[in-house]
């Protein structure tokens, strides 16, 4: 792609953001970045006082931020990250640094503070690239940051605290989010936008670009310093790595005085996503501007490029192609004994979607797939994608139907109608057991690491995961936390089912699973209990029972929940809406809602980290009894 070669540059290493801002992951996922999240627990209590100026500040809190998790990734014997990158916003105004507000007091004092005037927003980063010599972690810091001017319009009381009461200012710098409702106090903005929301993306593009492509002396002139390094620049550095037919077809100039870029094809672009199309005359007026619907084009095909997903890893084409290589379209239809003319379709599919690469000497997975396709690789999601085909894909067929009824459509993909028919087709027969263990079970692997580190659990010694299913959970918070135990408690036919999935670490020997019916049986006694994806799929009835349950622990123990949390609107992450359609008895709850739920059982304290992948996750303590 013309516009990214600099992000494009991070492709094959392993990028970690330390930060658990949901925007600064949206920006960065935006921009095509490729990266884990792992949240930062270095602790925002530098000494302002001891810093010339607000800026500096921000961009010490950001490099302890990811110099905290390369530490603490390389520590955990964990794969060192190769870069890790992290930021910290804050708001100043006369002097002042304003960070998050510790509650709606603090929110108001910051927010009638910033009223009627101009204040200034910086973003501190700092990129870390890391290497292992030796055992000993190596590190080589690049920081910078960006300063944006915001002016607040005048704010009435009753305006104000009806900000307040939105939820929206307590994680938020300054106590506003320009991006949601906060952007109806804002008068004008001098400055990078993305800035304000957290990440500096123009003049993050711009170290990357300075990092990674020196510029040969004779194109100096070519960039220009206060934009990020022209697409013709990128292309020009870019190693080859752009796609060819993107420079054929649209050779990008950028117009002078203009951040428009302008393609001969007639064809480029906008920040949305969606194409303009325009139009020059011969006197090289711009006639006609019309927008090009890009964003629906892909929703209207999403069905397709899932299908070309499934179809190639059921015929184990990824597996095929890490054991051998690259392969022609004949070799690989001769080896999955399918078509010579429909194998090649599907490999151009595939290719299209960014999971093969194609080139003279035929098709070769690309880096995700060899990441995630391939059957036995480290974190493969193999099973769960045939999980999504066998299982979810008839549910989804049927969703205008259980749209209409408001139920599940079980009965009809699985034939019949029973209470507990979820279960009875998970566990029906050995193999059926096997394969939806193994879905559930890569799921989990590649969703652990960020359960297990999103709060320093150290603390908790014995620790029971509820429905924990094969145990990748428990293996890796034992990797993580040597001190700690975990008893996995599950159905019996579950826990019969476990030691294939057992991996070869040191201390999988203080994993210990249990069986019974979390709904019926007495739970194992332990300092931590955790409830990783098992909230959203019960009824408020079967929720009750669970949570009594739990409530009767000992006062100081703690629970872990792990499930996709939605902001207060509902409508976001969009993964966990779509997973409703499903319409289990379950249902997916907003921060709020799981916080007041949490509460209802006797837990407080109830701190909530938005990862930004698959699961967000939730700590809370059982309070202390007051007699
Ligand atoms: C002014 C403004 C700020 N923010 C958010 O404020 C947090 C700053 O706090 P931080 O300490 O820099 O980051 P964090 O959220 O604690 O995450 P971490 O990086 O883990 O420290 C970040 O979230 C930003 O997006 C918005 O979303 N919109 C805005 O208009």
């Amino acid at each position: 792609m013309a516009l990214n070669p600099v992000i494009g540059k991070l492709v094959s290493k392993r990028v970690v953001l330390a930060s658990a801002s949901p925007r600064r992951q949206e920006i960065l996922a935006n921009a095509g970045l490729r990266f884990e999240v792992v949240p930062s627990w270095f602790k925002e209590t530098l000494e302002k006082s001891s810093f010339a100026a607000p800026y500096e500040y921000a961009v010490e809190t950001a490099k302890q931020k990811a110099l905290e998790v390369a530490n603490r990734m390389h520590l955990k014997h964990l794969r060192t990250p190769d870069v890790v990158i992290g930021a910290d916003t804050i708001v100043t105004i006369e002097e002042q640094i304003l960070e998050k507000p510790v509650d709606k007091q603090d929110a108001y004092k910051m927010l009638s503070r910033l009223s009627g005037k101009e204040h200034s927003v910086f973003t501190g980063v700092a990129i870390v690239h890391c290497s292992s010599k030796d055992n000993r972690l190596e590190t080589e810091v690049t920081d910078f940051y960006e300063e944006t001017k915001v002016k607040f319009a005048e704010l009435s009381e009753e305006l104000l605290w009806d900000y307040i009461h939105s939820g929206e200012p307590m994680d938020k710098a300054g106590g506003y989010g320009i991006q949601a409702l906060g952007g109806m106090l804002v008068e004008y903005v001098h400055g990078d936008f993305l800035n304000v929301v957290g990440f500096p993306l123009n003049r993050f593009c711009k170290k990357l670009a300075e990092l990674y492509y020196p510029p040969p002396k004779h194109t100096i002139h070519h960039i220009k310093h206060d934009s990020i390094p022209s697409v013709e620049t990128f292309e020009i550095s870019s190693d080859g790595e752009c796609n060819s037919s993107d420079n054929t077809s649209c050779k990008s100039a950028k117009k002078q005085n203009s951040s428009e870029i302008i393609c001969t094809s007639g064809k480029c672009r906008n920040g949305n996503g969606n194409y303009n199309v325009s139009m020059d005359s011969q006197n090289g007026v711009k006639e006609n501007t019309t927008q090009f619907p890009t964003k629906l084009l892909q929703l209207l095909d999403g069905f397709k490029a899932s299908k070309a997903l499934f179809v190639s890893s059921k015929l184990k084409i990824f597996d095929l192609l890490k054991e051998k290589g690259a392969m022609s379209s004949v070799d690989v239809a001769n080896q999955v004994k399918a078509s010579v003319c429909g194998t090649e379709r599907l490999l151009d599919a595939c290719t299209a979607l960014g999971l093969l690469e194609k080139n003279h000497q035929g098709y070769s997975n690309a880096e995700l797939a060899n990441l995630y396709l391939v059957s036995d690789s480290e974190s493969s999601l193999y099973n769960f994608v045939l999980y999504c085909n066998d299982r979810l894909w008839p549910l989804y067929t049927h969703l205008e139907l259980a749209v209409k009824e408001g139920t599940s459509q079980n009965h009809c993909t699985l034939g019949k109608k029973e209470e507990d028919l979820f279960q009875d087709f998970c566990y029906q027969s050995t193999e059926m057991k096997q394969r939806f263990m193994s879905a559930m079970h890569s799921i989990a692997k590649v969703t652990a690491r960020d359960v297990a580190s999103a709060f320093d659990l150290s603390q908790f010694r014995v620790v029971c995961d509820l429905g924990g299913c094969t145990g990748a959970l428990a293996y890796e918070l034992v990797e993580i936390y040597p001190e700690m135990k975990v008893t996995v408690f599950d159905l019996p036919d579950v826990v019969t089912n476990v030691s294939s999935f057992q991996p070869s670490g040191q201390n999988t020997t203080q994993v210990f699973f249990s069986s019974g019916d979390f709904f019926k049986d007495n739970l194992p006694e332990a300092d931590l209990y955790i409830l990783s994806r098992v909230l959203h799929d019960w009824s408020e009835e079967k929720i009750h029972t669970l949570l009594s349950k739990l409530s009767v622990c000992k006062p100081g123990s703690a629970l872990l929940v792990a499930e996709t949390v939605l902001d207060e609107k509902r409508t976001c992450p969009a993964r966990a809406v779509l997973q409703s359609l499903t319409m289990t008895e379950g249902k997916q709850r907003s921060g709020l809602e799981y916080q007041q739920l949490l509460e209802k059982y006797g837990f407080t304290n109830v701190q909530i980290k938005i990862t930004g992948n698959l699961l967000d996750v939730i700590l809370c303590i059982k309070k202390m009894s007051t007699h």
